[in-house]
């Protein structure tokens, strides 16, 4: 069973069209990297698959469960970090898990047992105690990460956690990402940074609405860099 299917997604706001006749495929445990530039429709997508939108056409599928017919086991699945930072600013680490695991119906010792557990394979064990506003932005990303994974998805959608750290804070979520694929996850981790992609990875490249390449990453570009074939295509005009 695919971790996630998409068919013939297309979804506008007013006269704007964001998406169009999208497809994609992702098997369990792959890493699949949704990189376009700005303005490509990541956070669209990534919206359509969380159940933020409601697409206007075409089917969301997520371990086989349609997200508009079937969305409480859809969205069960699924683990998020948005690109907006979503932690209350006002409450502490420990806080904000505890809510979070209250809202996937951990109990409240089953919850910090979790969030123990992944802040410490964040390395941010040490600050279950303070505000959030006291983080620095790579410490609160690591936490949105440990966040997500608090109630065991299968599937973590990460849509540009990486935007604004320093090369080791993305060097340190990336390392971490990957090696929760290895343990199983399946995780889209959308982006706009070229140098996140790794050539065994799963591609997915989006340009003004459109799937223009999809494969695996070291066969994007034989011959040439990755940047260069990524400009290259996302240069065209339409
Ligand atoms: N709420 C909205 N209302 C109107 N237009 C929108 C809205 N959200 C997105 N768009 C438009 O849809 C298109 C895709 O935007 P989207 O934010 O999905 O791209 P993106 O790839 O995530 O870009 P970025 O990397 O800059 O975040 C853009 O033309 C954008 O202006």
């Amino acid at each position: 069973m695919t971790a996630l299917a998409i068919e013939n997604l297309s979804h506008g706001f007013g006269a704007r069209r964001a998406l169009y006749d999208v497809n994609l495929s992702m098997e369990p445990g792959s890493f699949t990297v949704l990189l376009g530039p700005n303005g490509a429709g990541k956070t669209t997508l990534v919206s359509l698959v969380t159940g933020l939108y409601s697409a206007q056409q075409g089917d969301i599928r997520i371990f086989g469960h349609s997200i508009r017919r079937d969305p409480l086991p859809a969205l069960a699945s699924l683990g998020v970090v948005f690109q907006m930072p979503t932690l209350d600013l006002d409450l502490t680490v420990a806080q904000n898990m505890a809510y979070h695991g209250a809202l996937h119906g951990l109990s409240r010792r089953e919850g910090m047992e979790r969030a123990g557990k992944e802040l410490a394979r964040l390395e941010v064990s040490d600050r279950q105690g303070d505000k959030v506003r006291a983080l620095s932005g790579g410490l609160r990303r690591r936490v949105e990460i440990a966040r997500a994974l608090l109630h065991r998805p299968q599937f973590l959608i990460v849509d540009e956690a990486t935007a604004g750290l320093d090369v080791a804070g993305r060097q340190l979520l990336l390392t971490h990402v990957r090696s929760l694929c290895r343990e199983g996850l399946s995780v889209l981790w959308a982006t706009h940074m070229l140098d996140e992609v790794e050539p065994a990875d799963q591609l997915v490249v989006l340009h003004r609405g459109s799937v223009r390449w999809t494969g695996e990453a070291r066969e994007f570009a034989p011959g040439q860099t990755l940047e260069a074939a990524f400009l290259q295509l996302t240069r065209s005009p339409s």
